[in-house]
């Protein structure tokens, strides 16, 4: 639900001392510390590219000294800001960055620290100007018209014209994709002409129709609910009217936004009157008082509920939390029963940090257990708080299935004489492996999963024995640094692969794709984003000419098809199929489509542009 421009690096704020004066400088190791007298030592760090990622600044910071330093940074910006603890730390880190270069270009390093009131007095502008934007847009809207459009902005329209324009958007993506690859394969069509076929769309593969999502209203099986006042300044439990970076702190409930199931409806009302009653405030973003700060309900398709409190632990005793504790159990629990829904797991997260969202501090579970369940493909998996699951379980259901029919397709049309692995890389709780290897049978030789998340690892490793798959082996850590799960299969005895990479939003690190390229193994994969725009790069570089930087036989994208996950929302899963494109021979004239017989193929291709 939260939407952020400004990526943030909320770890803690400490310096690694490299020499005495570092090690003079005592550095505080949590991060969820206010800093002293309400003032936030800040550097504004200047000169730096505008593609520099906070990871890249972090990395930067560390070689020369400096670890751990928070970092904020949006894709837009130009320069970056680096947030201390102290001051001693702050003309450290300062010191540390005199003359160091960045690209060729020296970093410009300037103090500017934001006291409290200066922070309270941005919100308060922003929040003005948003209001006076509002009022002079002319557009009259009611504030849950607002939210409906802020939390599900193609509500307005019947479900196909929705289906439509998400079309629409599919198809400007892979005309970029396409437009970007005739550029890169500008002299060598002896190698593209998959770019000079013409599919559906003019398009260089195979677009399918949309795959409908089989529920349209509360399909979301997690919802992050914020804590905070209405309008009226009530306490409430809901949806975050417009963003905390616009001066935007109210809260609306959630009883029209058409995404909500039922019954995270009936829980978010049912926490909002407790809330109501309680002595203790809503955490309040702006003065960061307060003690409720977020809830998260998870509402499977089999039935199972968890519900996740996070407490901001200010001015409470243990004695008065504790009590907190026990009696929200009793209340939730008999709520549960009232309303007749599965509770299986109801936990607590205290947290004292400034960011939103999940925080990595431990969670604990006051009734049932740490996880919960869900049903789909005829297998059942285990879900733990922090692991991802496909907020639309029935849709998630159609994409897995589109997933295993694209494999079925390859592996039973032609003759190979093995099974693939299938490689889940970004698997999650483990759910495409397991269900590909359950529904396909022996399609299907053995699964290898990659994931990040811990816990959801730990998940998957469950999975599979719940559902009687055994080939199985699951790694922990990011993709691009567990490469060695692709390279292994470079040996001539290791059997063929099958890879489905279904990474987050920004798609994944390019050593990903070199490695895809690299791997002899893999003749065909699948590429699942939930962010097509943001994936066209990793697909140019899958298809792109081979060079030193991109070893391996290039990638052609197949066929492509969109689901759609998130009825109402902008957002849709696009599933690429991409198979190894052998073709090396010079094509020929006939091969070419008429709009393009007509250039001079034969003068050296110089001038022919696909
Ligand atoms: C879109 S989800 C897909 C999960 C799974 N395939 C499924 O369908 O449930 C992306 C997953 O990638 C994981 N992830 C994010 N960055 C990663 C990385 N660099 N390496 C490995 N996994 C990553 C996330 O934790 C998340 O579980």
């Amino acid at each position: 639900m939260e939407n952020t421009d400004i990526i943030e690096d909320t770890t803690i704020v400490s310096i690694k001392s490299l020499d005495s004066v570092a090690s003079e400088v005592k550095m505080g190791t949590s991060e969820t510390t206010e800093p002293e007298g309400g003032i936030q030592y800040r550097l504004r760090i200047k000169n730096i590219p505008r593609f520099a990622s906070v990871k890249m600044m972090k990395d930067l910071l560390a070689k020369n000294g400096c670890e751990q330093v928070k970092i904020q940074k949006s894709p837009k910006w130009d320069y970056c800001f680096a947030t201390l603890k102290t001051e001693e730390q702050q003309l450290y880190v300062m010191d540390k960055l005199k003359g160091v270069k960045l690209k060729n270009k020296e970093l410009l390093v300037r103090i500017d620290n934001v006291t409290e009131k200066d922070r309270q007095a941005l919100f308060d502008k922003r929040n003005n100007e948003k209001q006076q934007n509002i009022e002079q847009s002319g557009i009259q809207k009611s504030p849950e018209e607002m939210l409906a459009d802020q939390v599900t902005p193609l509500h307005i329209y019947e479900y196909q014209a929705q289906l439509e324009l998400k079309q629409s958007g599919i198809i400007k993506s892979l005309e970029t994709f396409r437009d970007k690859m005739k550029e890169l394969y500008k002299n060598q069509y002896h190698h593209s002409s998959w770019l000079l076929k013409e599919f559906d769309f003019k398009l260089p593969l195979d677009l399918n129709p949309m795959i409908h999502s089989p529920v349209l209203k509360g399909y979301r099986n997690k919802c992050e609910f914020t804590a905070g006042l209405n309008l009226k300044g009530e306490k409430t439990v809901g949806f975050l009217l417009g963003a905390y970076k616009d001066g935007l702190n109210t809260v609306l409930e959630p009883d029209n936004s058409i995404h909500v199931s039922d019954v995270a409806k009936k829980i978010a009302k049912a926490i909002q009157s407790y809330i109501r009653q309680s002595l203790y405030d809503v955490y309040d973003r702006r003065t960061k008082q307060g003690n409720w700060r977020q809830i998260t309900v998870r509402s499977q398709q089999c039935g199972d509920v968890m519900i996740i409190i996070q407490i901001h632990p200010q001015g409470l005793s243990k004695e008065q939390i504790d009590l907190e504790k026990a009696t929200l159990l009793e209340f939730l629990k008999t709520f549960a029963k009232k309303e007749n829904f599965n509770l299986i797991s109801l936990i607590v997260q205290m947290y004292d940090g400034v960011s939103n969202g999940m925080s990595e501090d431990p969670f604990e579970c006051l009734f049932g257990t740490p996880f919960i369940h869900e049903e789909m493909m005829n297998c059942r998996f285990r879900i733990s708080p922090r692991a991802f699951f496909q907020t639309n379980t029935a849709a998630a259901e159609l994409l897995y299935q589109k997933c295993g029919n694209i494999i079925k397709e390859i592996y039973e049309s032609k003759d190979f004489s093995e099974s693939p692995t299938l490689i889940d890389m970004c698997c999650g709780t483990g759910t495409i492996g397991i269900a590909l290897s359950k529904n396909l049978g022996t399609i299907i030789k053995g699964v290898i999963g990659i994931e990040l998340c811990e816990e959801a690892i730990e998940d998957a490793k469950i999975n599979a024995s719940l559902n009687g798959i055994d080939n199985v082996e699951y790694i922990l850590g990011p993709v691009e640094k567990n490469l060695f799960a692709l390279s292994k299969f470079n040996n001539e005895t290791s059997g063929t692969a099958v890879a489905i990479v279904d990474p987050p939003r920004a798609g994944v690190h390019k050593n990903v794709i070199k490695a895809l390229r690299k791997c002899r193994a893999i003749e065909h994969f699948i590429y699942i984003s939930c962010d097509h725009n943001a994936a066209i790069q990793n697909f140019i570089d899958i298809c792109r000419p081979t060079n030193n930087n991109f070893p391996g036989i290039p990638f052609k994208p197949v066929k492509a098809v969109g689901v759609d996950l998130f009825p109402h929302a902008k957002h849709v899963e696009l599933i690429i199929e991409f198979c190894r494109n052998r073709e090396n021979s010079e094509i020929q004239l006939s091969d070419v489509p008429r709009m393009y017989a007509s250039q001079d193929i034969e003068s050296k291709g110089s001038n022919f542009t696909i």
